[in-house]
């Protein structure tokens, strides 16, 4: 068992995408140690809010609260102060909302007691967009250039890392370095259905890429038997 606020060797963080704290902690509890963390979303913490994320943090695991903050420098910087009391492990914003905003929420993270400062995650091209998306928003970039630009603009800001797809792991590591952090959401087992996800891949061909967190939902809470399929998901990642 990792303590709450230790990323382990297990990349996976399992999306607990459930109104119901009791069914998270329920699930938190099934999945156990094959898993790495856990991560609260929006579905999460617009029905449970900050007591909500209390109870699943009574798990003891590294929690991810991605809440994809998205508007004026102010407004997220006072948001990102509002959630520091929870001691979330990551937090995250969206890195269209630009340089300043971003700026301005690691400043406020940086206001966390010693010991308690969450990693600051840009969120760049959502996995469930691809190519057409972009176009139909009148941005003719092909994504890989997209997510790049994006992410360089986080690292100037001194964000710790970037969402980003399985699809622009290698370009980004070679680009930022090993210390940048690359959570790829869209991670599928081979064979399982992709749902709204587009920019997807496996587990081992994203961790063997690079990625340091692959967050899975549905895979795992969907399944006929959530542990096992959180289990053989860390065995094929050797964890
Ligand atoms: O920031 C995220 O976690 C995120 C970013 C992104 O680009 N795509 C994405 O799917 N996510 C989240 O990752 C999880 C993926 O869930 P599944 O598609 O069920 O595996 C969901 O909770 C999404 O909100």
């Amino acid at each position: 068992m990792t303590d709450a606020r230790t990323i382990s060797r297990n990349p996976v963080f399992c999306a607990l995408d459930t109104p119901s704290p009791d069914k998270a902690a329920r699930m938190a509890r099934q999945v156990g140690d094959a898993v790495g963390g856990l991560k609260l979303g929006l579905e999460f913490f617009m029905a449970a809010g900050p007591e909500g994320f209390r109870t699943v943090a009574k798990e003891g695991r590294p929690l991810f609260l991605d809440l994809k903050l998205h508007d004026i420098p102010n407004t997220v910087a006072g948001a990102v102060r509002s959630l520091l009391p929870l001691k979330p492990a990551i937090l995250n914003v969206h890195a269209q909302g630009g340089m300043a905003m971003m700026q301005a929420a690691r400043d406020a993270a940086n206001e966390a007691p010693e010991g308690e400062r969450p990693l600051m995650i840009a969120v760049t091209m959502l996995t469930s967009l691809d190519q057409a998306d972009l176009e139909r928003q009148g941005n003719r970039v092909a994504p890989a250039d997209y997510v790049r630009r994006l992410a360089e603009q986080a690292a100037e800001a001194g964000l710790d890392g970037v969402v980003c797809s399985a699809h622009e792991i290698e370009t980004l590591r070679m680009e930022l370095g090993p210390d940048f952090k690359l959570i790829v959401p869209g991670i599928r087992p081979a064979g399982a259905d992709i749902g709204d996800q587009k920019r997807v891949m496996t587990p081992a061909e994203a961790r063997d890429l690079g990625a340091d967190i692959l967050v899975i939902g549905r895979p795992i809470t969907a399944a006929d038997d959530p542990a096992a399929a959180a289990r053989a998901i860390a065995d094929d990642l050797g964890c």
